[in-house]
């Protein structure tokens, strides 16, 4: 069995190094779990309970360096397993929701052709019960097919999706998964009818179909679906989106409308997602919203009492619905588990998805040595005009690196580019400086393009995109900006940068969106990390972990870098430079000024997206 005598010592000697290694990484995360402990809010559990998972990115091997996002995806469902069994002990019910966006943000999903390649397998190791699309899965059609063909054929009936339609064959489109799932729920008996949305996405590649809710709502297929599951067979809706549940976003509400036309006293539970905040929204006295964060910071926790009668009144909200906001770190996986030693905690499976992501994160070389960064860059935990903004980083440093493609392409003597913030996707930290912190800090492969435009125009652009709302996603036709709160923190509290305390900056109204800061992480039970602290419909003790709020700064649309001669004329040519993702918005802006541009005037600058000129400038030991 163990095959010949002399190769009987190499085959113990290997037992024996796997063995050593296994346990050598067992000791560290258990001793990881002691160093970080902070006492925690215990989640209630109901009749039914949902972990919720959204805009996870990729991120699957964990934050390797904030300790409090620090657990993997394999931690994640060793999680999961003991909540299950713990539901199932109970009696009650457990099922697990991902609400869509599973690329671009991470070396792991991102540094594969094709994207994904090598983290979905990974993902779809996780037992999830509902799941649908995000806009991420619909950018690009190797993105859609492997959606299509790996993450729905997987999830089967499980992949619910009701208003977004994949090309099967020329000009033949079906449904991505299934437009809804009715299941009755194994130890309550809970009969649900799930259906999943998209928000009015319309940068999908060709062979796929997004259709607004607006539009679905007229079609008849759901009226049927709803004549056919009358109140009488449904104990609970649940809508599993990938828009945000926060009053403003006006999508939920129309489709709540409509629901509440068939259903008026059913008890509707949403999920949310895309404008990746920890929010909670009451609809009405039978109906919630839960958005779950951002980029495997979050599970979300959602209880309800499917055993409550209907009252009127407002508070009896919070005896049907409960909801927790919990830290993605073994500390707090293990607290709501009850179980104290690491051994115990982590299952085979949970173990097996561990090893999976460290392999592949070997094999893609994400913690390759780039360079070195000299100091901690923050997207809006500073001003963009501080020091450590990494937009003034980028304004400053970065972007005037970029140099066109070739020789042949003609240049003005002047110019100015304009990169969409939206390309940002994390705080750029201190320390090495890996190929995973290219694909974290911007996964985006867009290439540069260029319009020539006289000066007086150029230099107003970027104002003009400043001055509306958040650029979306949307094609020329349909520039959709939204108030600009629906991307920055919403409520503002606590320590300001300079470390004096400012309790009166509540500035706008729900969720905080807040970083924890790397090097301020402390380590103490005592005293408080800083991180999210949410305010939403339900109060403000939703986060599982009490935490220290930072004070965040609102971060613009867009960010320029210029080159003027501020003695040369107005009129004098001058060379607008920017991602072609946003060539739709910069005519718009350009419309907006009195100069008019088509599409065809703009032509191509470079393939030198932003993370190749942080990589270059981290090579170059520049920082
Ligand atoms: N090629 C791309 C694609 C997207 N972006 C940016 O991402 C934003 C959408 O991300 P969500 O996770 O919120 O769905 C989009 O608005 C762009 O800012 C990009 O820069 N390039
Ligand atoms: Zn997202
Ligand atoms: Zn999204």
């Amino acid at each position: 069995m163990f095959g010949n005598s002399r190769s009987r010592p190499i085959t113990i000697l290997l037992a024996l190094i796997v063995t050593v290694i296994a346990t050598i990484l067992l000791l560290r995360r258990s001793a990881y779990h002691r160093e970080y402990a902070p006492s925690l809010r215990n989640l209630e559990w109901r009749d039914i309970n949902f972990v919720h998972t959204t805009d996870t990115h990729g991120w699957y091997s964990g934050h390797l360096n904030q300790k409090q996002y620090q657990a993997d995806w394999g931690d994640f469902i060793s999680f999961t397993t003991h909540l299950r069994e713990i539901a199932h002990a109970k009696g009650q019910d457990l099922l697990l929701v991902d609400s869509g966006d599973r690329h671009d943000g991470n070396g792991l999903s991102d540094a594969t052709k094709p994207n994904g390649a090598k983290s979905l397998p990974i993902f779809i190791q996780q037992d999830y019960d509902i799941l649908t699309i995000g806009n991420h899965e619909l950018y690009e059609f190797e993105n859609s097919k492997a959606e299509y063909d790996i993450v729905a054929k997987h999830y089967n009936t499980n992949y619910v999706c009701s208003n977004v339609e994949y090309e099967v064959s020329e000009g033949v489109f079906k449904p991505i998964g299934n437009k809804y799932k009715y299941f009755t729920t194994p130890m309550k008996g809970i009969r649900i009818l799930a259906l999943g949305f998209l928000f009015d996405f319309r940068r999908n590649n060709d062979h796929t179909r997004v259709k607004p809710i607006s539009q679905v709502i007229e079609e008849s297929w759901i009226g049927d679906l709803f004549s056919e599951f009358t109140p009488d067979k449904v104990d609970l809706i649940v809508i599993n989106g990938h828009i945000p549940v926060s009053h403003d976003w006006e999508e939920l509400q129309t489709l709540h409308t409509f629901i509440r036309k068939f259903y008026p006293d059913t008890k509707i539970q949403y999920f949310g997602g895309h404008s990746h905040i920890r929010d909670f929204a009451v609809y009405d006295n039978k109906s919630t919203g839960l958005q779950s964060g951002r980029f495997c910071e979050t599970v979300g926790w959602l209880g309800i009492n499917t055993n409550i009668s209907q009252s009127s009144s407002n508070s009896a909200v919070s005896n049907i619905f409960t909801r927790s906001y919990i830290d993605f770190n073994l500390h707090s996986f293990m607290y709501h588990t009850g179980i104290t030693s690491y051994e115990k905690f982590t299952t085979q499976k949970g173990q097996h998805v561990s090893q999976q992501i460290k392999k592949a994160r070997n094999e893609l070389g994400l913690e390759t040595i780039v360079g070195h960064v000299n100091s901690n860059y923050y997207m809006d935990y500073v001003s963009i005009t501080h020091p450590k903004s990494v937009f003034k980083l980028l304004s400053d440093k970065i972007l005037p690196t970029l140099k066109p493609t070739n020789d042949f392409i003609e240049l003005s003597s002047e110019r100015i580019i304009i990169i969409n913030t939206g390309s940002i996707r994390y705080d750029l930290y201190k320390g090495p400086f890996t190929l995973d912190t290219e694909y974290i800090v911007s996964p985006f492969r867009n290439n540069w393009v260029k319009l020539t435009v006289p000066k007086k125009y150029a230099v107003g652009v970027t104002n003009v995109l400043n001055s509306g709302g958040y650029i979306l996603n949307k094609k020329v036709d349909n520039l959709h900006l939204l108030p600009p709160q629906q991307r920055s923190p919403r409520y503002i509290t606590s320590k300001i940068p300079d470390g004096s305390r400012n309790p009166s900056q509540k500035v706008f109204q729900s969720s905080e969106f807040s970083y924890s800061i790397n090097e301020d992480i402390v380590f103490e039970s005592k005293q408080l990390t800083k991180g999210y602290v949410t305010h939403d419909d339900f109060g403000d003790d939703g986060d599982d972990t009490p935490h220290r709020a930072v004070v965040t700064h609102k971060v613009p649309n867009v960010i320029e870098s210029t080159c003027l001669d501020q003695d040369s004329s107005d009129d004098t040519p001058t060379d607008l430079i920017f991602y072609d993702f946003i060539i739709p918005n910069i005519i718009w802006a350009l419309h907006e000024l009195g100069f008019e541009a088509e599409k065809s005037q703009v032509s191509f600058f470079s393939s030198d997206y932003l993370g190749k000129l942080l990589n270059e400038y981290a090579r170059n030991d520049k920082f």
